[in-house]
């Protein structure tokens, strides 16, 4: 039986942005380091990347249309922190967010990995950008380096 898989190795002829929100920059901050870091362990040079922010989560899609839009991108990594608050403010804009994120990835059929914390304490977030749960910011980069990898052994 064939079978297609990625590789965790950069495709440095593609041409990938991290979009981080502004929101909560204190835990972001440290995922877009991560993502940096993957990015280098895994052949490439940050420097190559290309890093917007947008202002919050809800915006991440609208940031991220934008940029596949314009066609100078192969993919994106996508990065923030939505933190749960008094109100139901936190669903809507996770549930909003993560629909928005994977409906532009589907529609313009590039890879945007989902980097974006949605925890009810504080705690959670950091435990989550580089401590005890490790640091979801490099794994949304492996994501991206192994879907490229994969689109082109697809054929895509
Ligand atoms: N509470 C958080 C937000 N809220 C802001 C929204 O994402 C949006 O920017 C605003 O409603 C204006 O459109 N954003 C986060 O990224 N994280 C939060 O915890
Ligand atoms: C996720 C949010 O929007 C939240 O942090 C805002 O806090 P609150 O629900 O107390 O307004």
């Amino acid at each position: 039986m064939k079978l297609i898989e990625g590789q965790l190795r950069v495709r440095t002829d593609k041409k990938v942005a991290i979009v981080s929100t502004r929101w909560n920059h204190f835990i972001v901050d440290r995922l877009v380091e991560g993502a940096k870091d993957a990015y280098s362990r895994h052949g490439g040079n940050a420097d190559d990347l290309t890093h917007v922010l947008a202002p919050g989560a809800f915006e991440l899609p609208m940031v991220i249309e934008q940029l596949l839009s314009s066609g100078k991108f192969d993919a994106v990594c996508a990065l923030g922190a939505v933190i749960r608050g008094s109100t139901p403010h936190f669903d809507y804009v996770s549930a909003e967010a993560t629909k928005g994120i994977a409906t532009v990835s589907l529609k313009h059929k590039k890879p945007v990995s989902f980097g974006l914390l949605t925890t009810d304490t504080i705690e959670q977030a950091i435990e989550r950008a580089g401590t005890k749960a490790g640091n979801k910011g490099f794994e949304a980069m492996t994501v991206v380096i192994e879907m490229l990898d994969l689109y082109a052994e697809i054929g895509a």
